[in-house]
């Protein structure tokens, strides 16, 4: 039986996908772990664990390094959840720009004021004129899953759209609205934009994206969005920007307490992917990923190990090796298996950065003495026997 632990709730719907050889338990030594946002990085990881399923896009909650160094596959839910936050966003768009939040709270404090309501009103709505969006430019950073859907979004509501993705993929470039424009550099997109939206994941490499330098390059009075992390904004630029009315508003879905003592800041507390669609989608494909990984060897939408897809084995045997990308890694694995007089029928090897995986499909059965060669080879970090 295969054992499977949940860290943060997981759709039913996921779940009830996996077969009766799987059995969701509270153990700590699991094949399987799947979670949304919990933070796994002081997690002792136990020998047993195979694969990890983040049923959503962001995995800056788990430790990646440590994960491939064991064998373990981090598999995330590409797109699952992007029209949930786009909903969001958009949303957001509109509360940068008609102080929305500040007139719904002032309208309460209208309460029991009796037939003085509709003049009482009337004179005080002039407080929260707010700009329309339509002809403003939206600047989008990040243009992948979410990105992409917000960019044509705002555009379908009238909105210049500004994108900036050094990396973007085909599929998100087929996908991206014609009017939109592409930004070749960063501060292109920082100079021009009257909002700005960020849609990247948070890495060495973005975390402070927003800090005094770039800022300074902004129009005075630029609304800026952040549905991705809270480290992409350094917290000092954004409060000097704040406190100067150099940034109009700050939307963010990640309070903390420093950011919630800020001026014109409004908070949603972690909600973009929090519809019960988005749910049922990252929970179904996060638990078809992980299931095919633990009892097939397959990996889709991993973002530590590469693709790799060899179907059902149809074999006597099928094992399964993670190993670092170096050479000679294939040559030792099938002299290994060659030295016990295995046959290999069929095999994959794939590699992705640091790491690589190969499948082989044998016509015997695999013993754990071969088991134990294979591990002992250098650069091997796990074998499983899938059947
Ligand atoms: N508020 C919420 O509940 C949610 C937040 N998120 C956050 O949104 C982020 C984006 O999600 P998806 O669009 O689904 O991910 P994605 O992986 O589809 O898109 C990310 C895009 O950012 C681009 N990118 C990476 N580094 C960049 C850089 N330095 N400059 C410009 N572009 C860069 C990539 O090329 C990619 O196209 C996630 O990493 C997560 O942090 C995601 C889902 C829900
Ligand atoms: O599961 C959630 O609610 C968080 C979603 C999220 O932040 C992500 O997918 O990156």
């Amino acid at each position: 039986m295969y054992k499977i632990k949940t860290l943060n709730n997981i759709a039913k719907e996921g779940l009830e996908l996996f077969s009766d050889r799987f059995e969701i338990v509270d153990d700590k030594d699991v094949n399987g772990i799947l979670l949304r946002s919990y933070k796994m990085h002081d997690m002792e990881l136990p020998s047993s664990l195979e694969a990890v399923g983040r049923a959503g896009a962001g995995v800056n909650n788990i430790p990646i390094d440590k994960c491939s160094e064991k064998g373990i596959v981090v598999f995330n839910t590409p797109g699952a959840n992007a029209n949930a936050v786009k909903e969001l966003v958009m949303a957001g768009l509109l509360l940068a720009s008609r102080n929305i939040v500040g007139a719904i709270d002032w309208a309460k404090t209208l309460k029991d004021k009796g037939d003085e309501v509709p003049k009482l009103v009337e004179a005080g709505k002039s407080n929260f004129v707010g700009p329309e969006i339509k002809g403003k430019t939206l600047g989008v950073i990040g243009l992948g899953a979410i990105g992409v859907l917000v960019a044509n979004a705002a555009e379908a509501l009238g909105m210049k759209v500004l994108g900036y993705d050094p990396f973007i993929s085909v599929e998100s470039a087929w996908e991206l609205d014609h009017n939109i424009k592409k930004s070749d550099t960063l501060d292109d997109l920082f100079m021009n934009s009257d909002y700005i939206s960020i849609h990247v994941p948070l890495m060495d490499n973005t975390k402070g994206m927003i800090n005094d330098e770039n800022i300074s390059l902004m129009k005075d009075g630029v609304r800026l969005l952040n549905f991705s992390r809270a480290g992409l904004c350094d917290d000092s630029s954004l409060e000097k920007a704040l406190e100067s009315g150099k940034i109009a508003r700050y939307i963010t879905d990640f309070p903390y307490d420093k950011v919630l003592n800020m001026k014109n800041v409004i908070c949603i507390p972690h909600l973009g992917a929090s519809t019960p669609e988005s749910e049922i989608n990252c929970a179904v494909m996060a638990v078809n990923e992980v299931k095919d990984y633990i009892e097939n060897g397959n990996i889709t939408n991993s973002v530590n190990y590469p693709e790799c897809n060899m179907g059902v084995c149809h074999a006597t045997s099928r094992i399964a090796v993670n190993h670092k990308n170096i050479p000679y890694m294939v040559s030792n694995i099938t002299t290994a298996l060659a030295s016990k007089n295995i046959n290999i029928i069929d095999m994959i090897n794939k590699s992705k950065k640091d790491w690589a995986y190969t499948l082989i499909d044998v016509e015997s059965k695999i013993t754990s003495e071969i088991v134990d060669e294979l591990k002992a080879i250098d650069g091997i970090v796990k074998v499983r026997v899938i059947k």
